[in-house]
């Protein structure tokens, strides 16, 4: 035993002499209690040395096997206590019926936490050890009606799409190895990525869900290191300081990665408020959203970052591992049991039919899937004891003979509720069968998990603080076990069994976690279907791309792999944070409008529209059949198309400078404006990258403030009487906003050109190309370029250059871009946007 819990020991033992006479006297000689009822039996005990010797004795590995063999021989209610507190447990489920569904009121209290659960509960302020009671009932019904509501599933739908694909991902490149998979770490980053954007919302990005895990791992492996700190905190406190720290030092890391992306969604609210959008204007619904504008009910307050953060991290906690665990179970039982596969195989294969994917509408039509995933459940429930419980008043008595104390823990064992010999027959098979048609007393054909009419199983709890993410959980569960059968054969590893042993941890575990081969399910469509993971990875070498010399010709009539269009893409499905913040503080310079309206007058449009007309030439359909104009007037179209938008007017304009420009001008067609030189140096999927950059202007609506910025770029503001209207504060701001809307138009190109290389070749051929060195530029050099910039420029005297080199120019640092559009080709946010595309099936001449 560790040398401090010896010495706290012996210290508590000599101070609280006190505590033990009254223990013994309440527990032995109190007159108060009604003599007719007994607390439930108890093993034999002296009182205090049993604490003591019980506490030496229990631990989390050993805690069931103890608890068996004293139900065993006491019976199904029995007594422990360790320290001053009676430990009730239930291991029958009439018993179990009787406490939680019909005394649910009564029963539905908590004990007080320990130390350092107080500490990182913000005082028992978390949905799971809140005191039965106003504070409890706000935040529960926050998550279970605001949130969790089944009316709300479908919002994260194509995050649980993304998941899906990460894992498929993680999962098929470790078989490319050949070694077996072991799957419970890839099920736990799958289900811990899930997580954290239902609870953050779909805008974090990957970078940021790792170091989130990062963090809550590393609290996860300490978690029994700190348990000694609540023997006696006022005194660990002071021998035990170190760890203290140390504990305290952990929950800062925790709440220090999860404030930030609080801070995002609270500025998005206000933004969306300012702006008197709608509601989350199109965004999912985040967990942290709907925290946001809470109010403790008894302090008529809302919470503070602090309170969100820890309620963000028992979203996380509750959530993970319980779905992991039993995900790896009902897998493990599939393998263990390929009739069981095979048969789960057909019921998907009918229903969705040799699709890829399974949607969550198809779950409704797989009774058999649900079938394996409550028979995993009763079989191997991840949690093997509840939340402790305790009641509400002075002494309760359960089922008219036992005594149950205010000051009690009460549990239940939730295994021995589903193994029940007399309420399923030869419990310890695993046998889906049994839960088809059944009805369970309720009249309805699907089994009632909640256990209200009849406890039969308890996974999840029962009554009043039955876990409110249930149903989440079950879809979850459903459409994950129902796309991993339908994508893969799984098999055990050769001459292996699967070992169905357990091991108890935070959850009930696989002792030897599940190792696997898979086999691809083969289909008769394999190529042609929806897309796959691998048309979504980014690839140099994917279709239309190359670093081909201009006039070489990519052409043919080909069916791009990678042509995705946005059906309903909305600008500010891509918009960069920067252009939207700057957009806001454009708009409120006073007088900025009029100014804009009166440099934007008829006269100027006038002369920047006949400009055009008279010098460039119109790029339209109607120029000759497989002339370089009219590939320019395809890519325009095809851009546009991807982009969900009408494509403007093109011209062509005889320049050396590579540029290009789009003018939205009020009551004309906007065009869009291509420097010959341009075309010189830029592939043709370049040369589209750098259109679906102009559209973007046009979809974001940059209009007023581009065309305003473009006349000051293009020198228009020598024209007499304009240049002296031109405050330097405006310009500033105009440059400022400038810069962000050009970061917002890159995205859109990395949209259509669906590969971030060919946009940051573009970046990097404006920035120091030439025809004839162009095939000779190595993007990812750029991208090093730019992170060495980064470094250069890190001090504070590099910022201070940085930031007036920057400071006047209409467009950020080339390597700046590339390193922007590099970042968010691989964020969380583009990933979920490529899912929703749609592929296009129309041939394009490219
Ligand atoms: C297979 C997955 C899951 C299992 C087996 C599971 C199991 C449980 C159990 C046994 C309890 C204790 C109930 C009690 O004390 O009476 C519980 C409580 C809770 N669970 Fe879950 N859970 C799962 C998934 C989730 C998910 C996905 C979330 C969050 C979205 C969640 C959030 C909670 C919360 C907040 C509580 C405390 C409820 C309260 O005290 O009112 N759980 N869960």
């Amino acid at each position: 035993m560790n040398r401090w819990l010896l010495i706290l020991l012996s210290i508590s033992v000599s101070i609280s002499i006190s505590g033990i006479l009254k223990f013994i006297c309440n527990r032995y000689f109190s007159t108060t209690k009604p003599t007719l009822y007994k607390l439930p039996p108890s093993p034999q005990s002296i009182p205090l040395i049993s604490s003591l010797l019980w506490l030496g004795r229990i631990s989390t590995s050993n805690i069931h096997s103890i608890l068996n063999s004293l139900h065993a021989k006491l019976g199904p209610i029995i007594t422990i206590y360790v320290g001053s507190r009676p430990l009730i447990f239930i291991a029958d489920r009439l018993l179990a019926h009787k406490a939680l569904i019909q005394n649910g009121a009564v029963f539905a209290n908590r004990p007080p936490a320990s130390a350092t659960q107080k500490f990182v509960t913000s005082n028992q302020r978390n949905v799971s050890l809140a005191f039965y009671g106003p504070t409890w009932r706000l935040l529960r019904r926050n998550l279970t009606e605001n949130f969790l509501h089944p009316s709300r599933a479908k919002s994260f739908s194509h995050s649980r799409r993304w998941v899906l694909q990460v894992l498929e991902n993680r999962l098929e490149s470790q078989e490319k190895s050949g070694q077996p998979i072991c799957v419970r770490e890839h099920f736990q980053y799958a289900m811990f990525c899930l997580l954290v954007v239902i609870c953050f919302g779909d805008n974090v990005d990957e970078n940021q869900i790792k170091q989130i895990e990062e963090v809550h791992r590393r609290a996860f492996l300490s978690f029994n290191k700190f348990n000694i700190l609540n023997f006696w905190p006022r005194v660990t406190k002071f021998v035990l300081r170190r760890r203290w720290e140390e504990f305290y030092q952990l929950r800062k890391c925790q709440q220090d990665v999860s404030i930030p992306l609080i801070r995002t969604r609270k500025y998005l609210q206000e933004e969306d408020r300012k702006n008197m959008e709608p509601h989350h204007h199109g965004r999912a619904v985040s967990y942290v959203d709907t925290l946001l504008s809470l109010e403790f009910p008894s302090e008529r307050r809302k919470m503070n970052e602090e309170e969100i953060a820890n309620l963000c991290s028992e979203f996380l906690n509750a959530g993970t591992d319980t779905t992991t665990t039993a995900l790896e179970w009902i897998i493990a039982n599939l393998v263990k049991y390929p009739k069981i596969q095979e048969k789960l195989f057909m019921e998907i294969k009918e229903v969705a039919g040799n699709g890829d994917q399974v949607s969550e509408s198809d779950l409704k039509r797989m009774p058999y899937l649900k079938a394996v995933i409550l028979e995993g459940l009763r079989r191997h429930p991840p949690a093997r004891l509840l939340i402790p419980h305790a009641v509400m008043e002075e002494d309760v008595v359960l089922n008219n003979e036992y005594l149950i104390p205010k000051n009690a823990a009460i549990n239940f064992l939730v295994a021995e509720m589903g193994w029940d010999p007399k309420a399923w027959e030869d419990p310890l098979t695993f046998n889906p069968e049994r839960f088809l048609n059944h009805d369970n007393g309720t009249g309805q054909d699907q089994f009632d998990i909640t256990g209200s009419r009849e406890i039969k199983m308890m996974p999840f709890g029962a009554g009043r603080r039955i876990c409110p993410g249930y149903q989440l959980a079950m879809l979850h569960l459903e459409y994950y076990v129902a796309n991993l059968i339908c994508k893969f054969e799984w098999k055990a590893v050769d001459g292996d069994d699967v070992d169905l042993s357990e091991k108890s941890g935070r959850t009930m575990v696989m002792r030897n976690p599940l190792q696997v081969h898979l086999s691809p399910r083969r289909r008769p469509a394999d190529a042609a279907l929806t897309f796959s993971s691998s048309d979504l990875s980014f690839r140099s070498g994917s279709v239309g791309f190359g670093l081909a010399k201009k006039n070489q010709r990519v052409r043919v009539s080909v069916c791009r792999a990678s042509s995705f269009v946005f059906r309903n893409l909305d600008a500010d499905d891509f918009r960069h944070p920067l252009d939207k913040q700057n957009t806001l503080i454009l708009r409120a310079i006073p007088g900025l409008n009029e100014l804009g309206k009166a440099l934007l007058g008829s006269v100027t449009e006038q002369i920047m529209l006949l400009e055009n007309i008279g010098t460039s030439v119109l790029v339209s359909k109607n120029q000759k059949r497989e002339s370089e104009l009219s590939e320019l007037h395809q890519l325009m179209t095809e851009a546009a198309k991807i982009l969900n938008m009408e494509a403007p007017d093109l011209y062509v304009r005889q320049s050396p400078v590579p540029n290009a420009y789009t003018l939205a001008i009020s009551g004309k067609k906007p065009f869009v404006v291509l420097h010959t030189s341009l075309v010189e140096l830029l592939t043709r999927k370049e040369l589209q990258a750098v259109l679906a950059h102009e559209l973007g202007h046009l979809k974001c609506d940059h209009g007023v403030w581009l065309t305003f910025a473009n006349i000051l770029t293009l020198g228009a503001y020598t024209v007499p009487g304009l240049g002296w209207l031109i405050a330097r504060n405006l310009e500033d701001q105009l440059f400022r906003w400038l810069r962000s809307a050009e970061l917002t138009c890159d995205r859109a190109a990395l949209l259509v050109a669906q590969d971030p290389k060919v946009v940051i070749s573009v970046l990097m051929k404006l920035a120091g190309g030439s025809p004839s060195i162009a095939d000779q530029l190595n993007v990812d050099a750029f991208l090093e370029q730019a992170r060495s910039y980064d470094r250069a420029s890190s001090s504070s005297m590099g910022l201070y250059i940085r930031n007036a080199q920057t400071r006047e120019l209409s467009h950020p640092l080339p390597v700046l871009r590339a390193r922007e559009i590099d970042e968010w080709s691989r964020s969380l946010g583009y990933q979920q946007l490529l899912k929703r595309a749609i592929q296009s099936t129309t041939p394009h001449d490219v």
